[in-house]
C-alpha cells in the first residue's frame, strides 16, 4: 500500500508513453491521421500492452500510435499538460517526466527543438494550477543512432536550464551505451545529471558501462545488477539509485514474472531503489497498481513498499530545500 504520510513519487515516468487513448483519437481526427481504430475500446489494442510482450521492442512499438498523432507543438502541449493532470487525479506529489524529441517529433515532420519547448511550456503552465511538482528529463532514442542522438541533445541543451537530467533509452542491444560516450560527456559538461536505461535488454556489463562511461548516477531498471555481487555492493556503496518499473519488466520480458523480480533483493542489498511506472498508459497500469498489487506480487512487504517509497525522495533530482518542503507539504495535508 502507498503510505499517504509520505511523498508518493513516480521518478521514471515516459510522457510520451503516457499518451491517452481518447487523446490519440482526437488528435488522428484533428490532423487526418488515418487510425487501427475509431473508438478507445477498438483502439486499446493497438496502443497497450495487453499480455507480456516477447522483448523489449516488440514492448516499444505498443508507444509508437501515441507520437504518430503529434501533429503540431499544440499536440505536444496537450499531452505534457495530460501528464500532469494524470500525475495529480493519481495523488501523486512529485513527478520527474522524460521524453524524446526526435521521437515526438520525426513521424510528422515536426522539430525537435520545437517539440522541447511545447513541452517544457505545457508542464510549466500546468503545474502553476496543480499540486503536483515536475521535472523534466531529457531521453536520447538510442534506437534512432548516434547522429540523430546528437541532434536531439542539442535540442535538448537548448533548454538545460527547464531540464534535470539527461537518459539514453531505447534499443539497448543494438545501439549500447559504448557508442554514446561523446553525448554523455555533454551532458556533464552542462551540468545535467545522468540516469541511464541499462541492464534491462543487456547484462551486467551495460550497468557498469552506464555508471563508468556514461556519468550514470542513477539506472533506470539495472534488473540485471542482480547476477553481480560486486555491482550489488558497488550500487549500494556509491549510493545509485535503481529506478524499478514492475509491470513493464514483465510486459518486455526481462522477468518471467513478478515473483522472480530483484526489486526485493535490490531493498534488502540496502541499495537505493524504488518504484515507477514507465509508460502507464501504454502498460495499463498506474502507480497505485504497483503499489497495491504489482509490489506485493513481487514479495515486497508494507515495509518494503515505504522503504522503496522514501528511496524515491532520496534520489530525486531535488534539492536537500525542495525535498524538506515536500516532506511537510505531506505532513500538513
Ligand atoms: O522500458 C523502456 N526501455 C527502454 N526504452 C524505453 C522504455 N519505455 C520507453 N522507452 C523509449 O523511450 C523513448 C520515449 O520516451 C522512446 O525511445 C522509447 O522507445
Ligand atoms: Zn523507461
Amino acid at each position: 500500500m502507498i503510505n499517504k504520510k509520505l511523498p508518493l513519487l513516480d521518478i521514471h515516468r515516459h510522457l510520451d508513453g503516457n499518451v491517452r487513448a481518447q487523446t490519440i483519437l482526437d488528435l488522428g481526427r484533428q490532423f487526418n491521421i488515418k487510425l487501427p481504430a475509431d473508438n478507445v475500446a477498438d483502439l486499446i489494442p493497438h496502443v497497450q500492452v495487453i499480455d507480456p510482450e516477447p522483448n523489449l521492442m516488440a514492448f516499444l512499438q505498443k508507444l509508437d500510435w501515441g507520437v504518430m498523432v503529434l501533429g503540431d507543438y499544440d499536440a505536444c502541449r496537450r499531452i505534457a499538460i495530460e501528464n500532469i493532470e494524470d500525475a495529480q487525479a493519481q495523488g501523486l506529489d512529485y513527478v520527474e517526466l522524460r521524453f524524446s524529441p526526435y521521437y515526438m517529433a520525426q513521424s510528422q515532420g515536426l522539430h525537435p527543438q520545437g517539440v522541447v519547448e511545447a513541452v517544457v511550456d505545457g508542464i510549466k503552465s500546468a503545474t502553476q494550477s496543480s499540486t503536483v511538482k515536475a521535472n523534466l528529463i531529457g531521453i536520447l532514442s538510442r534506437t534512432y543512432g548516434t547522429r540523430v542522438c546528437q541532434q536531439e541533445l542539442d535540442a535538448l541543451l537548448a533548454f538545460k536550464n527547464d531540464l534535470v537530467a539527461v537518459d539514453l533509452a531505447g534499443d539497448e542491444i543494438g545501439f549500447p551505451g559504448e557508442l554514446f560516450v561523446d553525448h554523455f560527456k555533454q551532458v556533464r559538461d552542462a551540468y545535467l545529471s545522468a540516469t541511464i536505461h541499462a541492464g534491462e535488454a543487456l547484462g551486467a556489463a551495460s550497468i557498469w558501462q552506464a555508471i563508468n562511461e556514461l556519468g550514470a548516477e542513477r539506472i533506470g531498471h539495472g534488473v540485471k545488477a542482480i547476477e553481480d555481487a560486486k555491482l550489488m555492493d558497488y550500487l549500494r556503496d556509491k549510493r545509485i539509485g535503481i529506478e524499478s518499473c514492475l509491470t513493464s519488466n514483465v510486459q518486455t520480458s526481462t522477468v518471467a514474472s513478478l515473483d522472480v523480480h530483484p526489486l526485493k533483493r535490490f531493498l534488502d542489498h540496502g541499495i537505493l531503489a524504488c518504484i515507477n511506472t514507465d509508460d502507464p498508459a501504454v502498460e495499463g497500469i498506474e502507480i497505485e497498481h504497483e503499489y497495491m498489487v504489482a509490489g506485493p506480487a513481487a514479495g515486497l512487504t508494507q515495509a518494503d513498499m515505504e522503504k522503496a517509497q522514501a528511496n524515491a525522495l532520496d534520489i530525486a533530482y531535488l534539492s536537500d530545500a525542495e525535498k524538506q518542503q515536500l516532506k511537510q507539504a505531506v505532513a500538513a495535508r
